[in-house]
């Protein structure tokens, strides 16, 4: 870190993130190809350790960020969806600081589309006042800006998806029509190859409808010409080199774009692949980072991340699972 001979700088403003907590109150298990543990009770403990972290601190986050799946699809199957959101939510609100929450695969396994926006999921109320804060009634995107020259956009990763869309919805259909041009096994959640980008065609995935990608165009737009820096979360990954393909999202390359064709942007946050990543990308400098997720993560480590932002830079300070990093603004 040649040049940061300003850390001791005090930061503008620090927020906290956090990714993939998949609460449930259920013993360890494993991921899909038994390849990695689960620890579901665990995983409370460990957002625990991060309020606890991010509250002790010497100055305060201004917000958390939550990259989504906040409980796991299994509380569903055991009626405790309820149960297990309203205590992974009595610990985010115990320390009374502002949570930005972003919806990934297990939000609707748990609840439908119009649940979430009725429920504490929905973290609307905390985005900018004005026209075109929001991207749309049925999509869940909104951006804010916490400080004067920085934004955040809050994407909705599953706006063209088979999941939490209704069945008899024109974009369901739209999205079952997507997903079999590209994927034409029964069990459509099984990915159509064994390698490359196509396995990102698989039904816990989703991507960003036209008129998404539309509103951050605008979105963008306005932040460039303020000059502001803006940094994107979202539950699905969109950079193939900071993530395994199969966690992409279907329709990364057109948000992929969009970033490149704005110079506001200066950093891609996401969740759902928990083993983490990172990739700086060469054409616009965008900083893509895929978050380490907790609920993959045993209970004598930690995953959670506190950003510092500067003038010209943030820097990340990972716990447990989550690297350090330097992330200069392009
Ligand atoms: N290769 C696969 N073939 C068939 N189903 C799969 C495959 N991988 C995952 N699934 C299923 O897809 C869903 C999402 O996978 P899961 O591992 O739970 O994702 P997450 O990491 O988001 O928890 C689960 O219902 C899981 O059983």
């Amino acid at each position: 870190m040649g040049e940061c001979s300003d850390l001791s700088q005090t930061p503008l403003f620090t927020f906290g993130v956090i990714a993939d907590i998949q609460y449930a109150d259920i013993d360890d298990g494993f991921n899909y190809h038994r390849t990695r543990r689960r620890y579901y009770r665990s995983s409370l403990q460990l957002l625990r350790n991060a309020q606890e972290s991010w509250s002790e601190s010497a100055i305060k986050p201004k917000f958390i960020l939550q990259l989504g799946d906040i409980i796991d699809g299994f509380n569903k199957g055991r009626g405790a969806s309820e149960r297990a959101l309203a205590a992974v939510l009595r610990e985010f609100s115990s320390r009374g600081v502002q949570v930005h929450h972003v919806w990934g695969n297990h939000e609707f396994y748990n609840f439908s589309r119009s649940a979430l926006l009725r429920s504490k999921l929905n973290s609307t109320s905390c985005s900018d006042e004005g026209s075109g804060a929001h991207a749309g009634a049925d999509i869940y995107a909104y951006h804010f800006s916490p400080a004067p020259g920085f934004r955040f956009v809050v994407l909705d990763a599953y706006d063209v998806s088979l999941l939490g869309r209704d069945e008899s919805s024109v974009k369901y259909t739209n999205a079952l029509n997507l997903l079999r041009e590209h994927n034409s096994n029964e069990d459509l959640n099984a990915p159509p190859m064994a390698e490359g980008l196509e396995q990102r065609f698989v039904k816990f995935n989703g991507g960003f409808s036209k008129d998404q990608l539309d509103w951050l165009d605008a979105v963008l737009s306005q932040a460039d010409e303020k000059k502001e820096r803006v940094t994107i979360v979202s539950h699905l990954p969109v950079h193939p080199r900071s993530t395994d393909p199969i966690c992409l999202a279907w329709n990364f390359d057109e948000l992929l774009a969009i970033l490149q064709s704005h110079s506001s942007v200066v950093c891609f946050m996401a969740g759902h692949d928990h083993d983490g990543g990172y990739h700086r990308d060469k054409d616009s400098g965008v900083h893509h980072l895929t978050l380490e997720g907790v609920i993959e993560t045993p209970p004598d480590s930690d995953a959670f991340g506190t950003v510092s932002v500067y003038e010209d830079r943030m820097i990340l300070k990972g716990n447990g699972r989550i690297a350090d990093r330097e992330l200069l603004f392009p």
